[in-house]
């Protein structure tokens, strides 16, 4: 039996950072991927639904060209955005070839991975394969809930929503989660008829609500409708469309679209792994870990999605690197995810890093909350584009407990609040840098600055200028 110094089960984005980063420092690694290595991000997640965004976003502009008495005609077609979206994987693809991956000393193992025992795996080739360590990086796939009807007449999810070359007419979106809302946009501007279907009294419920208006206001200016409170109880076939029937909070109705699209949240790959055999505990479905990221068996390992944490590529990258350093070089380092930020790639994005007001009030009872609206940024007005809104929240001394954005490219111009929050510098420090005029970056400056003209303006310190000057003058 081949023996190695870490099994990788599973070569989505956790894994390969994984795989990589443990060869690189010398050990002997086996990576095991049932499917092609790159995982849901590459193949039916982050890839391909950014490259339909660009393409919405393109069509989207075409029609503003009206503004400047354009006449833009025809109809998109989707076809071609479909193209461009398999152009984006098969470049990116190449990154995670796995003969890039062999010359890195990897060796990688096509088929399911099944656990035999706590150290050894059966490969999808019935081979068995031991090691000292091991990663499980298994990822998850769409939770489609129990809805009458529903598996009979059939349904789509984001991977069979991204094999569609023609789009329906009219779609039904069960979830107003980030997979629900950036699909809704995508196939809208492309002329869909989309509406979407929220159990929850609101979409994006881990946002912080002071921002969903704009996204809101934004989505139904382009056609999307919302039900919210309202749960899909029952699909049924009527010729080549659908009948939907909805509990909008506690009345029932009835519509017909031509397709219904689930994104409900994800559920974790665990069950045929076996994981009985090696004692890894679950909690409903999800891999349970200390801040080492070790699961109930110390030497296994458990990153990204399979843990039912954050479901982000980058999540599990920052997860994968922390295994190796405990792993490989025995560094005790723990994660931490006060900084981990993420963006929903809706246009307005929505950027969102650390608390947000009510759990930062929750936690620390007394905080200070600096906010900027984007109509008092120059650059958003300047481009006809300053409906949005930024937000960070202190504690009492300035420490930045979250930040929060919703505006045009939020997901780039927020990046320095991360940096500042991580490496602990406090909400002043941002108001210090020369930020360019005029850069969208500068809401942020203008957002601190605010801190600064409490701090000079209010209490003590502007009583003792004004004697100071008393005196001098
Ligand atoms: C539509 C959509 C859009 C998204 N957009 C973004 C985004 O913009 N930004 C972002 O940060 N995140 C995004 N995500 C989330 C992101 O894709 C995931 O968080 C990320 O892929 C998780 O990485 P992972 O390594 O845990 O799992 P994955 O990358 O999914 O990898 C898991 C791997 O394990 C393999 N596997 C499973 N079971 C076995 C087995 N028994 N044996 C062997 N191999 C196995 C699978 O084949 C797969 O390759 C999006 C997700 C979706 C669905
Ligand atoms: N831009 C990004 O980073 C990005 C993009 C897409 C997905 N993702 C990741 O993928 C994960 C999954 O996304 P998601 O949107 O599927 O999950 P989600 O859990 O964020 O949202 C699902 C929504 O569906 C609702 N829901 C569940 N059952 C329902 C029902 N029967 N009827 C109506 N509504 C129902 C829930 O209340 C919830 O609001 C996200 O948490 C995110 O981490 C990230």
């Amino acid at each position: 039996m081949e023996k190695y110094d870490l099994l990788v089960l599973g070569g989505g984005a956790g894994g390969l950072v994984t795989a990589a980063g443990a060869a690189s420092l010398g050990a002997k690694v086996a990576l095991i991927d049932k499917n092609e290595l790159g995982g849901d991000c590459l193949w039916s997640g982050c890839v391909p639904t950014k490259s339909l965004i660009h393409s919405a976003k393109q069509v989207q502009a075409a029609r503003r060209a009206a503004d400047f008495q354009l006449e833009v005609r025809g109809k998109p077609d989707f076809s071609l955005a479909h193209q461009r979206l398999h152009q984006a994987i098969q470049t990116i693809r190449t990154h995670d070839d796995p003969n890039r991956f062999r010359k890195m000393g990897v060796d990688v193992y096509q088929g399911a991975g099944v656990f035999q025992s706590p150290h050894e795996i059966q490969t999808g080739d019935d081979r068995r394969i031991w090691g000292k360590r091991i990663v499980i990086a298994t990822g998850s796939r769409p939770v489609v809930p129990k809805i009458e009807g529903l598996e009979e007449s059939g349904y789509l999810t984001n991977e069979s929503a991204l094999q569609l070359k023609v789009l329906p007419s009219s779609l039904l979106i069960a979830g107003g989660g980030p997979i629900g809302l950036e699909f809704a946009q995508v196939f809208a501007r492309f002329g869909v008829e989309v509406t979407v279907v929220e159990m929850a009294p609101d979409i994006l419920i881990r946002e912080d609500p002071e921002l969903i208006p704009y996204v809101k206001r934004a989505l139904k200016r382009e056609g999307i409708q919302f039900l919210t409170k309202t749960k899909v109880t029952g699909v049924q076939e009527k010729g080549s469309r659908k009948e939907i029937t909805v509990d909008q909070d506690g009345s029932v109705r009835k519509f017909t679209v031509d397709e219904v699209m689930i994104a409900a949240g994800r559920k974790p790959n665990t069950e045929t792994l076996q994981l009985d055999r090696a004692g890894v505990r679950t909690e409903r479905g999800a891999i349970q870990v200390n801040p080492y990221l070790q699961t109930s068996r110390r030497h296994i390992y458990a990153i990204g999605d399979v843990i039912g944490r954050f479901p982000f590529t980058h999540a599990a990258g920052y997860e994968g690197k922390t295994v190796v350093a405990h792993a490989v070089l025995g560094l005790r380092r723990k994660v931490t995810y006060d900084h981990l930020p993420w963006v929903t790639y809706t246009d307005p994005e929505v950027f969102h890093m650390g608390l947000t007001e009510s759990e930062a009030r929750e936690k620390y009872g007394k905080i200070r909350v600096y906010k900027t609206d984007l109509s008092q940024v120059d650059r958003f007005v300047t481009e006809h584009a300053a409906e949005g809104l930024i937000k960070i929240v202190t504690n009492r001394k300035g420490t930045i407990l979250g930040a929060h954005a919703v505006g045009p490219g939020a997901g780039d111009w927020m990046q320095e609040v991360v940096f500042a929050a991580r490496y602990g510098h406090k909400i002043g420090d941002l108001s210090q840098a020369v930020v360019p005029y005029p850069s969208r970056a500068a809401a942020v400056q203008q957002t601190a600055d605010q801190y600064w003209r409490e701090t000079l303006f209010s209490g003590w310190l502007p009583k003792l200028t004004k004697r100071y000057l008393r005196w001098f003058r």
